[in-house]
């Protein structure tokens, strides 16, 4: 969610030298050639990634915030394409069909039903009343059962006060919710989706107006979900509450170099868009009420899939 709190639970680092190289070349020679090859070029485009990331919000600091999708109103479905960023370059050749070589931002607000909507605003609510961060954002993921608890996490699975915490029912509908987000991202950018791989982090957040405590309640720095996690290739969101209703500050922005355009968020809402630089976001900081919402995060990459959560006793 923050994304400092994403740096810390990315997943590991993808080994990008092909096996071909690794079996012809000796470990001093692979350190150095590695070294000098990928590394430099990973933090020199790091690099540049940050000073052009601090060009856009520096250039849209002033810019008007024009709604992409307000609260009052169901948009139904709303998409708009943006220009997609050199992130995947290296990947549309590994991943032919699903890298994203159109991309965007969509908007579904007829996706999941009102019943599915408070099904998991309890699990959430149950979930996270376990623990909860002692500053402004929690999380509670169910897949690794990383749940925060006061400066840091637990693992809800271990917690004998969770064990009858959740049902089976509650599972059922998580995942068949997952799933009717992961087919309309598949449709929506013209990906099979047997191609499209659900990855981690996928998690619930819970944001409340409390002062941060550490870096994991930071969730309002702008950034780009492909750099914070190597795997991500489409991120979305469902909305369990509304702006405005249940809570006050905490709309989603794009920051664009014209405009920042806000997805604010409404219960049921499902906002999905490509994972590169052509997204840069952040959330405003929550200022009054409880805002939660789930992140539910796709990649091409066969290697980073997860699999739905299950029940644990
Ligand atoms: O909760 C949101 O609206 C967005 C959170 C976010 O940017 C993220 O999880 O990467
Ligand atoms: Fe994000």
């Amino acid at each position: 969610m923050a994304a400092k709190q994403r740096i810390s639970r990315k997943p590991p680092p993808l080994n990008k030298q092909s096996a071909k190289s690794e079996q012809k070349t000796s470990p001093e020679v692979r350190g150095k050639t590695a070294f000098s090859s990928l590394d430099w070029r990973r933090i020199i485009i790091r690099i540049a990634m940050m000073f052009a990331i601090m060009l856009v919000v520096y250039l849209s600091k002033d810019a008007p915030l024009v709604p992409f999708a307000s609260q009052q109103e169901n948009v139904g479905i709303r998409s708009v394409a943006v220009q997609c960023s050199k992130d995947y370059e290296e990947e549309l050749k590994r991943f032919p069909g699903c890298t994203p070589m159109k991309c965007g931002r969509v908007v579904f607000d007829t996706l999941v039903k009102r019943s599915e909507v408070s099904a998991l605003l309890h699990i959430a609510e149950r979930g996270l009343a376990l623990g909860g961060s002692s500053g402004g954002a929690s999380i509670l993921d169910l897949h690794s059962g990383a749940l925060s608890h006061g400066n840091a996490f637990v693992n809800i699975f271990k917690l004998e006060e969770a064990k009858n915490t959740f049902t089976m029912e509650d599972f059922k509908i998580y995942s068949h919710v997952k799933d009717k987000i992961h087919a309309a991202i598949a449709n929506q950018f013209g990906i099979n989706k047997k191609d499209l791989f659900l990855t981690y982090p996928t998690f619930f957040s819970r944001i409340t107006a409390a002062p941060p405590q550490t870096i994991h309640d930071e969730y309002w720095h702008p950034h780009v979900d492909k750099e914070t996690y190597e795997s991500f290739h489409y991120t979305s969101l469902l909305y369990l509450t509304d702006y405005g209703l249940h809570f006050e500050g905490g709309r989603f922005i794009f920051v664009d170099k014209d405009a920042n355009k806000t997805v604010e968020p409404r219960a049921g809402r499902v906002s999905a868009f490509t994972s590169g630089s052509e997204n840069l976001h952040h959330v405003e900081r929550v200022t009054k009420g409880t805002r939660y919402a789930i992140t539910v995060s796709f990649t091409c990459d066969p290697k980073y899939a997860i699999k739905d959560p299950t029940l644990q006793r």
